[in-house]
This record gives C-alpha cells, structure tokens and sequence, in this order.
C-alpha cells in the first residue's frame, strides 16, 4: 500500500475512536431506515389498480375507444395530450391491459404493445419494435432483426403477426411527438389505423398516440387526423385532493408513523400550486424520506418536503428540456438570458424572437420563422416554464402578447447548456 493511504502516522494509522468524521458528515453513519417500500416511491413503477387516484373518466375515455376489441368489435384510436405527469401513460397501458384481461376471458385474443417514440423515434425505429414485440409475444421461434430492414418489411412481419396469433392489438405509441420526421408519425399512424381498409390484416388495431406538446396534432395531415377518428383528448393536472389521494394510496411505503401528519397534505399541495404533476408529487415525498433518513430524523416533517421540492423541480426542468426540440431551447435560453440580463420580467414575442435568433447564430443554427417560435412558446407555456398573457394597446390598437420565464434563469440556462 502507497504511504499516502496509510493514513496519518501521527495516529499510527488508525482513526480516533469516533471514527473518520468524512463520513458523519457525508450523512451515511447516521442513516434511519424511515422508507419500508421503496418501490412504491419509484416513478417507473407502474401502480396496480388500486393505487391509482383520480382518473376514472379518463379510465372510462380510453375504455370506451379501445373496449370494442374485448368483443371482437372495431375499436377507434386516439390521441391524448396532457402536461408531464397527469398518468397519460399509466392510464394508457392500464386500460390496454384490462382490455387485453377482459377479452381472454371472453375468448378473444388481444395483445398490446408500448413503443417509447423517444427511444425508437423514427418509422423504421418504432416498426421494429412493434414487431420484434409481437414476435416474442406470439412465442414465434425465429427473431425478427433489430435494424436492417426498412419499415416496410416491419409493416409485413406485423400484419402477418396479428393475422396468424391475435384478433385485436393495441399500439401505444408514447411520446409520438418525438417520431422525427414528422412524415414518420404520418405514415406510421396512416399505417396501423388505416390496415383494415386497405386489407393488410383482419385483425382490429387500435392506435393510443400520447403527447404533453399540444400543438403536436395541428402538424398532423388531415387524413390521418380523419382516420384517427379526430378523437383526442386533454388529461388536466390534478388538484391538490385527486394528488393527496394519490400520495395516500402510497402512504404504506414508508414505516408505522414516519410521516408526519400535514406531510402528504402539503406535498399535494405544493405539487398542485405549480403543476398538478403526479411524477414530481411522488419524487417530493420520495426525496423528503431520503432527506430525513440521511439526516437520522424519526420522522419526516416539513423541512424536509420544502427542501425536497426545490430538487424536484430542477429534476422536473430538465427531464422537460431531454425531450424539447434544440429550437424549444433556444426560445428559452433567449428568454432567460433577457430575463437575467435586464431588469423586466416580460418580454414581447419580437423582442424574445430577437434574441432567439442571436442564439441561433451562436449554435451555428439556421433559425425558425416567428410563427413557429410563437407556437415553441405556446408549448412552453402548456408546461409552465412560460407564462404569456396578452395586452392589448398595441400599434394600431391591436393586441400583443407577453412571456414571462416561470423558472429561475440560472436553472434554465444550466438545464439547457446541460443538453447542448
Ligand atoms: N392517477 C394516478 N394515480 C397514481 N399514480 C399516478 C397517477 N398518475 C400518475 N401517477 C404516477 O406518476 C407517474 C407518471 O405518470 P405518467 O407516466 O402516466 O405521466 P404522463 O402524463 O405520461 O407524463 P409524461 O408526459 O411526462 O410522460 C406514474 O408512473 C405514476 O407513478
């Protein structure tokens, strides 16, 4: 061993009695165990039924377009939008599966499968995935391969998958907004919704699309929007109840007594006064348990939340950025750095588009025409990173519209550096 690992010769090697204090002070000698269950604090897990709060319409939307499939009966795909963490997706693949249950027991073989468009985002990607899904469900001995082939050859393995095993699929597509090019999500939706007309299979597909960027849709062609069935609809953040209920459901992760009386109440309530994001409610508590475990608190109590919620947040941002566009990037870094550079708060679209440009330049980027930096802020403002309001007394007695950053600048700014 090198002398400089020995240790300090002063004390022969050896640590005072009360041990080395790097570790007290790192927080790891003088741990609690206050979480009993930290599974259930997990965001990937995938609640059970019963751990599930305030969501029954939106349960009952989804069954009442895919549910047709439990009788053999045509279904009818939709879209759904909603801002981060309103259970698109949990709802989603609940309903799938209990689709997929209730039509066994009736006879009728249903499978679904999940595709993450922002892992497999490009037609070829997701066509694989479903495919290569379907085939190892079906148990099919021969594997299809990963890449390779084009979308094509993928749209024939999975007609002639769902003819030979199945009378009904059900395709999640999650994050369709991140199918690159847009043409990809065109064909790719035409495609699965449209099979049964133009006889590529008998077998009923119904299509769940999923996006938390609203204006997504509008890029969407007519025809494909038609064979959608214009069925969409918008999952609203939850309110301060339907998340303590949530927040309760979970309650049995943590010891007998461990949580503090008002700790599932405010949590609800700070996750609802900003966004009604079931994710960052969860990671709240969860980060308030770790906080008071390190800290050998017998209970977690509301310091511990306070301090926990600005973590989440920051998580929450740049989860938000992971997924933007670089140009969605942009339009903020140029809002933030207006907002940290002068003394206003509100900026017009002109003065933001501006600075936007100057981003552009910086990045060696070609820049966006304003309209669509207009709709970049729209979706900004669907996540409440923005807030715009519009005034009125513009030149001409017009109107105007003006933004105004939610977040802290200092954040931004690292966030998006973070994924340049
Ligand atoms: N109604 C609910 N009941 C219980 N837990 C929920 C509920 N809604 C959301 N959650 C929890 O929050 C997590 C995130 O929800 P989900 O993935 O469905 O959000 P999303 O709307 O699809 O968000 P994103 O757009 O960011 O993907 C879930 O895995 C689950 O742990």
């Amino acid at each position: 061993m090198p002398d400089d690992e020995r240790g300090d010769p002063a004390d022969g090697g050896q640590e005072p009695t009360g041990g080395d204090p790097l570790f007290a002070e790192a927080g790891v000698l003088n741990r609690t165990e206050l979480i009993r269950r930290p599974e259930l604090l997990e965001i990937s897990t995938v609640p059970g039924s019963d751990r599930i709060a305030g969501r029954t319409e939106q349960i009952q939307y989804v069954a009442s377009h895919l549910g047709p499939l439990v009788t053999n009966s045509e279904p009818t795909s939709v879209m759904i939008y909603g801002k981060t963490g309103t259970g698109k997706s949990l709802v989603s693949k609940h309903t799938s599966r209990r689709v997929v249950r209730e039509a066994e027991s009736r006879g009728t073989d249903v499978e679904m499968v999940y595709v993450d468009c922002a892992q497999h985002n490009t037609e070829a990607q997701a066509t694989s995935k479903i495919a290569r899904e379907l085939n190892e469900l079906a148990g099919e001995p021969k594997s299809i391969p990963i890449t390779g082939l084009g979308p094509s050859h993928y749209y024939s393995y999975i007609w002639s998958l769902l003819e030979d095993h199945y009378d009904g699929g059900i395709v999640i597509l999650d994050e369709i907004d991140q199918l690159q090019p847009i043409e990809d999500a065109n064909t790719l939706l035409m495609q699965l919704s449209r099979a049964g007309e133009s006889e590529k299979t008998e077998t009923y597909i119904g299509v769940i699309g999923i996006s938390n960027k609203v204006e997504w849709g509008d890029e969407l062609n007519s025809r494909v929007l038609s064979s959608l069935g214009n069925e969409e609809t918008v999952f609203p953040p939850y309110d301060a109840d339907q998340l303590q209920n949530i927040l309760s459901a979970r309650e049995d992760a943590f010891h007998d007594g461990v949580l503090a009386p008002e700790i599932i109440p405010r949590t609800a309530a700070l996750a609802a006064r900003e966004h009604g994001d079931a994710r960052k409610a969860v990671r709240i508590l969860k980060n308030a348990g770790k906080l008071a475990e390190k800290e050998g608190a017998e209970q977690v109590q509301e310091h511990h939340v306070n301090e926990a919620q600005k973590k989440a947040e920051v998580d929450r941002l740049r989860e938000l950025l992971a997924t933007d566009t670089p140009h969605a990037r942009y339009v903020l870094l140029a809002l933030a750095e207006l907002t940290q550079n002068t003394d206003e708060t509100e900026f017009r679209t002109t003065r933001i588009y501006d600075a936007y440009v100057e981003v552009c330049e910086q990045e060696a980027a070609d820049h966006l025409k304003i309209d669509r930096v207009r709709d970049l802020l729209r979706e900004h403002a669907f996540n409440d990173t923005v807030e715009s309001t519009l005034e009125s007394g513009g030149r001409a007695g017009g109107t105007y519209k003006q933004h105004r950053l939610l977040k802290d600048p200092a954040v931004v700014k690292e966030s998006v550096m973070r994924e340049m």
